[in-house]
């Protein structure tokens, strides 16, 4: 009898429990604990960020395929993978609407002084890929102005109306990073909210950071912020997580533990993305799987600035959770690990 291909998957992908265990044998592991030893015999690692994904883990390992149930995949190192053979999948896009989300909850959060209108404030959005480009469109519903930056698709595309990093930093109100953390190449993000990035923007202005911690420098933004220079930062994904830097907590106007992208449709993306990785690869009945128990969400392109500070912190209290982290940083990563996934409806 042929035995079950072995599959190691970190535990806290939620709906993957049971679905491919009739074709493979399916171990679920604390994601920042996998070592070598325990994918050593296997064909199939999914992963969150929460897994290095290099030489250290992989070298000597039968992995044929690394499936994250992730955007981002910083944590995977490509190059090794590709000289090894090993496919590497992502799950592109699946919570970019979580991310929307908790943009809109900033916005709001900041609009709630009397007189805050959304068509006397210019958002700068850095990075218009998945993400970048539903914060685009939501701001251009809500009246915000808005301008953006995205230098690899303004070479593909020329026309787009983009603007330099410079010009947008001149012009923003508040200016939000969307891009991934790259350490090569004439873009890479590594460091680009850099004291030059801060000094570039308006007095007065915002800064939100929910693409990867190390994209910004603590010291030059804690600078800027001692300054009053940037008055609002607003920051879900940290430098040195979860030991994140004590001083940046205390200044920042919102502050939460990488959950930017933590909602149920998000996450059941994520998992159904994985799902179908390893049915690619195996030849399984389940590419086109999906939780049962979770309702797609619909897009709803009618929502307005009243109605979005009405309804939004029903569905999420960025200021509440705000405040929890700061009472509790020690608990960072439990906080994520634990968090009631938020439910999309716009
Ligand atoms: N906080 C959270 O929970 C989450 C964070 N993320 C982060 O957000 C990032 C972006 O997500 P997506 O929009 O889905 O990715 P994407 O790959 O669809 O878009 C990224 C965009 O950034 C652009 N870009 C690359 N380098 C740039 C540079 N130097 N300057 C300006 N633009 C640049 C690319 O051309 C692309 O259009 C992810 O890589 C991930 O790190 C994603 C999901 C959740
Ligand atoms: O998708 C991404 O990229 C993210 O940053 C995630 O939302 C974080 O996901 P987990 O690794 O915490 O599952």
């Amino acid at each position: 009898m042929q035995t079950k291909p072995l599959i190691i998957a970190d535990r806290d992908i939620p709906f993957l429990e049971g679905v491919l265990e009739p074709y493979a044998e399916v171990r679920y592991l604390k994601g920042s604990a996998i070592t070598a030893n325990d994918v050593r015999g296997a064909e199939v690692l999914i992963t969150r960020t929460r897994t290095r994904c290099d030489r250290a883990l992989l070298e000597g390992s039968r992995i044929r395929l690394i499936a994250t149930a992730t955007i981002g995949f910083d944590h995977i190192d490509t190059d090794y993978c590709r000289s090894r053979g090993i496919r590497v999948t992502t799950a592109a896009g699946c919570n970019a609407r979580g991310v929307l989300q908790y943009i809109m909850a900033v916005l709001c959060r900041l609009g709630a002084e009397p007189g805050w209108q959304p068509s006397e404030r210019t958002l700068g959005i850095v990075g218009v890929g998945h993400v970048g480009s539903l914060v685009e469109e939501y701001g251009r519903l809500l009246g915000f102005r808005v301008v953006c930056c995205d230098p690899p698709r303004m070479r593909l595309t020329p026309g787009l109306g983009f603007l330099t990093l410079d010009e947008l930093l001149s012009l923003s109100d508040i200016v939000t990073l969307h891009v991934p953390f790259t350490t090569e190449g004439p873009d890479k993000t590594a460091g680009m909210a850099s004291g030059e990035f801060f000094a570039r923007m308006r007095p007065g202005s915002a800064f939100i950071n929910c693409s990867r911690g190390p994209v910004m420098q603590d010291g030059p933004l804690l600078d800027a912020l001692r300054k009053g220079h940037i008055t609002y930062a607003a920051i879900d994904t940290w430098n040195h997580e979860p030991g994140i830097d004590r001083e940046l907590l205390a200044r920042a106007f919102c502050a939460t533990p990488h959950i930017a992208g933590y909602s149920v449709q998000g996450k059941a993306a994520g998992t159904a993305a994985v799902v179908r990785s390893v049915s690619e690869l195996y030849g399984l009945p389940l590419t086109e799987w999906y939780p049962p128990q979770v309702t797609p969400t619909v897009p709803d392109r009618s929502v307005t600035w009243d109605g979005l500070q009405r309804s939004l912190p029903r569905y999420f209290d960025i200021e509440a959770e705000t405040t929890y982290l700061k009472q509790h940083p020690e608990r960072f990563e439990e906080l994520r690990n634990n968090y009631p996934y938020r439910t999309e409806y716009f």
